[in-house]
């Protein structure tokens, strides 16, 4: 089974910058309730559209306290504790994160090993993608940064 996930958040000032659970070094952060990590987000997303789960705000409901800038690899710990209640197996993930700045490349794998962990498989089944939005739409006036991702549950 496959799922497929996509989250936006905006930038705001005086936020940290959290993607894949890494601290990247920005101007600005990105707002949200939880920490708005959008990688994470989108990787839950596609993980539960693959066990055929409710979405992300099901299990985490905006606004609710006990998310109030929850870390979002909890998030993922939670897909992982779903998957193996269901006696399920996460094959691999895949992501792209689409952003004008900053150059998320050079924390790459810092991410992997965060999300793999987070999700209980080797960071060489996260993939990592990033994109530009090549100056045009929301992301390329460097507004938010979005992501979207894939997962493959057997
Ligand atoms: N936020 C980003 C965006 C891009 N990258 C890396 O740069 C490459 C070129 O991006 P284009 O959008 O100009 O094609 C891309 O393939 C990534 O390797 C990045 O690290 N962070
Ligand atoms: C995890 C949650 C919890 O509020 O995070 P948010 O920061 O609100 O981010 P969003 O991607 O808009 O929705 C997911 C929410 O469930």
């Amino acid at each position: 089974m496959i799922g497929i996930g996509y989250d936006v958040h905006q930038f705001a000032e005086n936020r940290p910058l959290i993607l894949g659970g890494v601290e990247i070094p920005h101007s600005h952060g990105l707002s949200g309730h939880s920490d708005a990590d959008v990688l994470c987000h989108a990787i839950a997303d596609a993980v539960l559209g693959a066990m055929g789960k409710p979405d992300i705000g099901y299990y985490f409901p905006p606004g609710e306290d006990f998310c109030k800038d929850i870390c979002s690899l909890r998030i993922l710990e939670k897909c992982r504790d779903l998957l193996a209640e269901e006696n399920l197996k996460l094959i691999n993930i895949d992501s792209t994160l689409i952003a004008e700045a900053p150059k998320v490349l050079p924390h790459r794998e810092a991410m992997r090993q965060n999300i793999g962990t987070a999700l209980g498989i080797p960071p060489e089944r996260v993939g990592i993608k990033a994109t530009t939005n090549e100056t045009m739409g929301f992301v390329g006036r460097k507004e938010g940064i979005a992501a979207m991702a894939v997962a493959q549950v057997d």
